[in-house]
């Protein structure tokens, strides 16, 4: 039986706008998304319905039929043996569950040659976007993408270690009708681009921040490592800093290494 292996890698938003919000409660955005060159790593086989995990990020990440990688399985209609070997944190704005549920949809679609329904949407808005893995806008509730062509960022991500529910974070927006991204012009190098998101924003920063305050030293912490620019991930509480070359972002993630919370130099496209 043919085993496949694959990548489900960290998910950053560079920007995140709140446009609005549909009747059934979920928001409207406006997102940059881009992928970490590192991420869980998951191996899949027809046939046995079973899941293992472990990694340095393993513990506690349910086993059961909600996991999110089970419930890919069963959105496929097959059964499947995956092991998930868990580097991301999870509850951390980086889509880890998502992006594992879109890489065993991937690998599932190769496996049985079946079409993903509704690219995945009903596993998580996160998902679409995820199962493309590549720069994107994503719009609507995420069910909107559209790839990019963006310079690699060399960057370092910073998670604190503390777990921040999404849909609490959007609850405690003070304004759900936010304006939207402008237009990106074609072609930025990476300077220029790094400006341009500058001048965006994540709407979900300050209601994050509410929630685990935390959130505001890690932003001081990255800062301090002489980043371009900080923000942080979708709902958190995951930070981001951006770099001019991979020498300085390693330099930034090794100076970070003695605060005891999860850090990861990356590349992200
Ligand atoms: C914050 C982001 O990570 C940005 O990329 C995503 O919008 C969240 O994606 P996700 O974690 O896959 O989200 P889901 O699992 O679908 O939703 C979790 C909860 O977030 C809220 N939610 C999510 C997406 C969205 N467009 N509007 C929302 O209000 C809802 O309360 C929902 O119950
Ligand atoms: N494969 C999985 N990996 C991690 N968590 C999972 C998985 N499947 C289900 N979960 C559950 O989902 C919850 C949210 O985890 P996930 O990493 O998807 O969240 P997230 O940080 O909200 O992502 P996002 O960037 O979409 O906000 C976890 O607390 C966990 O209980």
């Amino acid at each position: 039986m043919t085993a496949l292996q694959g990548l489900a890698p960290a998910k950053i938003n560079l920007t995140l706008h709140v446009t609005g919000q549909r009747d059934d409660g979920y928001h409207l955005l406006d997102s940059l998304v881009v992928f970490a060159d590192m991420g869980d790593r998951l191996t899949c086989k027809l046939g046995e319905d079973r899941l293992t995990v472990d990694g340095p990020m393993g513990q506690g990440v349910p086993l059961g039929p909600d996991n999110l990688v089970r419930r890919a399985a069963a959105l496929m209609g097959v059964e499947a043996a995956i092991h998930l070997e868990k580097h991301l944190p999870a509850a951390a704005g980086i889509g880890g569950g998502s992006s594992d549920a879109a890489c065993a949809l991937r690998m599932l679609r190769e496996l049985t040659g079946k079409e993903v329904p509704d690219q995945g949407l009903g596993l998580g808005a996160d998902v679409p976007v995820c199962m493309i893995a590549r720069a994107a806008f994503m719009r609507g509730i995420g069910e909107d993408v559209t790839a990019v062509d963006l310079p690699p960022l060399h960057a370092v991500l910073v998670n604190p270690r503390v777990a921040v529910p999404t849909s609490a974070v959007f609850s405690g927006l003070a304004s759900k009708v936010n304006p939207a991204m402008p237009p990106l012009p074609d072609g930025l190098p990476a300077a220029d681009l790094i400006q341009w998101i500058a001048a965006q924003r994540n709407d979900l920063e300050p209601p994050a921040i509410t929630a685990q305050p935390v959130i505001s030293d890690v932003l001081a912490a990255l800062r301090q490592t002489g980043a371009q620019l900080t923000r942080m991930s979708g709902s958190g509480a995951t930070c981001f800093g951006l770099y001019p070359d991979a020498k300085r972002a390693a330099d930034a993630a090794q100076s970070l290494q003695h605060s005891g919370w999860w850090v990861a130099a990356t590349v992200l496209r």
